[in-house]
């Protein structure tokens, strides 16, 4: 066959695709919601939306990006052909015309290769523009032929200029990164990976897989991803309804947590030791400090009768809950529940014991009654997270009987409530920090939604009580935690896995290290990975699949830069020092330059970013401005090169350098003792 009788072949399979997926979406819509009750067609309704939502996803995007040739078998003389795609889309007789990249069957486009054919004899990429199938690329695995990084497709979809908010990278995915991807859902995972070696698309890819691999357990209560915030969620949010996944939620850690607004700014040394894990235990210890020795004996008043629960038995009730509370098998809350029950339980046996058949609406009553109420809010009260944390903050002989010995007296004088105290506690102005300990205080009160895996994106930088808050959204699942340590800018930062994968709760998942980088060119990878021996020793250099002729360029314009910049395609951003963020904005106005902040829409061609909120992003061109600027506005020379070192990795094809004071030291000497990042492919 010629190549253009191929692609011919295969455009009309394409129609034809295209041609079922309608047919497909026509059926899903005719559908009727009639279930055996209203309840049941409820639920056929809502899978019903989700289909038709799920098949209608990404219309514009083709049905298929891939195929492989299986080896001839038995059943199967001249081997099967299955075409990957988005979504699997089926004929009249039901036979495949198009399988979904998550299926079994699909996963040797990703992984199969000279050496493991995986029953592969040959894989097709495609080639599409504007909706039609333009080329096609072969390798013909029987044959010895294997392109990897080096297939033309594979480098146009790389290279392909950005705009907007981030794409799926299905078509491409490569074999390291479909590993992680595939990997089950009891495993925990942890991506190590340097800046732009697709650790948040593989992350958002797994949780796509997991929804399909194991749809009844996800279904419920599936999958959550956290991100750092909500700049970086806007620029995630289509990855996943392009794959097909409306259903997953997706938040930041500041909202998991908002119970309370944050209104309060504090120091960071403040900051830093709200976040310490010890806080865990203050904040324990306080709750438990509400639980009073029972001094009477109960007794609860039953029409005319009065019994009398002796005190000792009391105390033994008391004792329960308290135990079922330190175990974790009861919160707060249902903890009160659970002695009011023992106490309405006594009653009943005492009523039985003299002949009484007491029914179970007469025991819940009790449970209710005046005198069970008192009692319990006397030893158990009801408690207000505010209210507990507020006292700890505003009442130092409390704080220091709940501390034990893991708070020094200097520590508990910098958590000591600043200025007059709140009038009340609903009152009180909070902190981000507050925040996340109201949540764990929350969560020793009552019980938090939960979900069966969690993705946790930019995780360096969550301080050990962020990451408790998200171990608690997950309790008995498992969790995608991806980041990397050269790129943690919070002062609370672990700066070490074991120790943030052990405050997450997962302290066995595997590090699993990504380090082939498709975003930053090579020549501007090699400058930043020359801050890797000062910022994260440890961390190996990546390298890079990428090179581009006017990659890095210096100069002292910013406006100039950014013209320059304009003159070619893809999205630009103008990373500044957060305090140059409205000069270098009004800069660019004056010089006839429209640009936007990063709270607007996306699709901006020029955005202006503080270096403060550049994580995770990216961007075609990015012009930034005075580097040892961002290095000086960090607390630390270190936290400051770390933001550097962020910012400097965000440019997909040029990073233009806009400096007149000099470039920080450490970015101009050359890496010494490492091997320099080097071109693959
Ligand atoms: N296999 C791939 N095929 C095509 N593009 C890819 C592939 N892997 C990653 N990319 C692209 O590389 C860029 C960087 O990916 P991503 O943002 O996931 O990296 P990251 O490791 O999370 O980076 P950072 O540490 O800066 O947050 C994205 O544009 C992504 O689409």
């Amino acid at each position: 066959m010629t190549a253009d009788s191929i692609l011919a072949t295969e455009q009309a399979h394409l129609l034809q695709s295209l041609a079922c997926l309608d047919e497909m979406r026509d059926a899903a819509e005719r559908i009727a919601d009639y279930g055996v009750d209203a309840l049941a067609s409820e639920g056929l309704g809502r899978m019903r939306a989700a289909r038709i939502q799920h098949l209608a996803a990404d219309a514009s995007a083709p049905p298929f990006f891939g195929r492989t040739d299986r080896e001839a078998e038995a059943e199967h003389p001249s081997g099967e052909v299955f075409h990957i795609g988005r979504r699997h889309i089926r004929d009249d007789s039901g036979d495949p015309m198009v399988v979904d990249w998550r299926a079994p069957i699909a996963r040797p486009f990703y992984r199969a290769s000279t050496v493991d054919r995986q029953g592969v004899r040959l894989r097709r990429r495609f080639g599409f523009a504007d909706g039609r199938l333009t080329s096609f690329e072969d390798e013909r695995l029987d044959a010895g032929e294997e392109l990897g990084l080096a297939s033309d497709l594979l480098r146009e979809e790389i290279e392909r200029p950005r705009v907007g908010p981030m794409r799926d990278i299905v078509a491409t995915i490569q074999p390291d990164q479909d590993e992680l991807v595939r990997a089950d859902l009891d495993t925990s995972l942890c991506i190590q990976g340097a800046p732009g070696t697709g650790k948040t698309a593989v992350g958002l890819h797994r949780a796509a897989y997991l929804l399909y691999s194991y749809p009844e357990r996800l279904r419920r209560s599936g999958v959550l991803v956290v991100g750092p915030n909500s700049a970086f969620l806007r620029y995630i949010a289509q990855v996943l309804p392009a794959l097909g996944e409306n259903g997953i939620q997706q938040t930041t850690v500041d909202q998991l947590v908002a119970h309370v607004p944050a209104t309060r700014q504090e120091p960071v040394e403040v900051a830093v030791l709200k976040g310490d894990a010890r806080m865990a235990d203050l904040l324990r210890r306080a709750v438990f400090s509400y639980i009073a020795k029972p001094v009477d004996d109960v007794v609860p008043i039953v029409g005319t009768r009065r019994y009398r629960i002796p005190v000792e038995r009391v105390r033994r009730y008391v004792d329960d809950a308290r135990r079922s509370l330190a175990a974790g098998e009861l919160r707060w809350d249902s903890a009160r529940e659970r002695l009011r029950n023992l106490l309405a339980q006594d009653v009943r046996r005492q009523r039985e014991d003299v002949g009484g058949a007491p029914s179970d609406s007469e025991t819940r009553k009790v449970a209710r009654s005046q005198q069970v109420r008192e009692f319990v809010d006397s030893v158990w009260p009801a408690l207000d997270p505010r209210a507990v944390l507020v006292r700890l903050y505003t009442d130092p002989a409390f704080a220091r009987r709940c501390t034990g010995t893991s708070l020094t007296d200097e520590e508990l004088a910098l958590l000591a409530w600043t200025g007059a105290p709140p009038r009340t506690p609903r009152l009180a102005k909070f902190s981000a920090a507050d925040q996340v300990l109201v949540d764990e205080l929350t969560g020793l009160l009552s019980s938090n939604d939960a979900y069966v895996h969690v993705v946790v994106d930019e995780a360096q930088d969550l301080s050990p009580m962020q990451c408790r808050a998200v171990a608690r959204r997950c309790p008995l699942g498992s969790i995608t935690v991806l980041g990397d340590v050269a790129q943690a800018t919070a002062p609370w930062a672990a700066g070490s896995w074991p120790v943030t994968l052990t405050h997450l709760g997962q302290p066995h998942a595997v590090v699993r290290p990504l380090t082939i980088g498709y975003r930053v060119p090579g020549e501007v990878l090699e400058v930043a990975n020359r801050l890797l021996a000062h910022i994260a020793p440890n961390v190996p250099p990546a390298s890079s699949v990428r090179a581009g002729g006017d990659a890095l360029t210096y100069s002292t314009d910013v406006a100039t830069a950014v013209r320059r910049c304009l003159a070619v395609a893809g999205s630009i951003a103008v990373i500044v020092p957060d305090a140059r963020a409205d000069a270098v904005l009004g800069e660019l106005a004056s010089a006839g330059i429209e640009a936007a902040t990063l709270a607007e829409e996306l699709g901006h061609r020029v955005t202006v970013v503080p270096a403060t909120a550049a994580k995770g992003l990216e961007y075609d061109s990015v012009v930034l401005v005075e580097p040892a600027e961002i290095v000086a506005a960090e607390p630390t020379r270190v936290g400051g090169l770390r933001r550097l070192y962020v910012a400097w990795t965000r440019a997909v094809s040029r990073l233009a350098v806009v400096h007149q004071q000099p470039l920080p030291e450490e970015l101009t000497e050359p890496m010494e003792h490492r091997e320099p990042a080097g071109l693959i492919g």
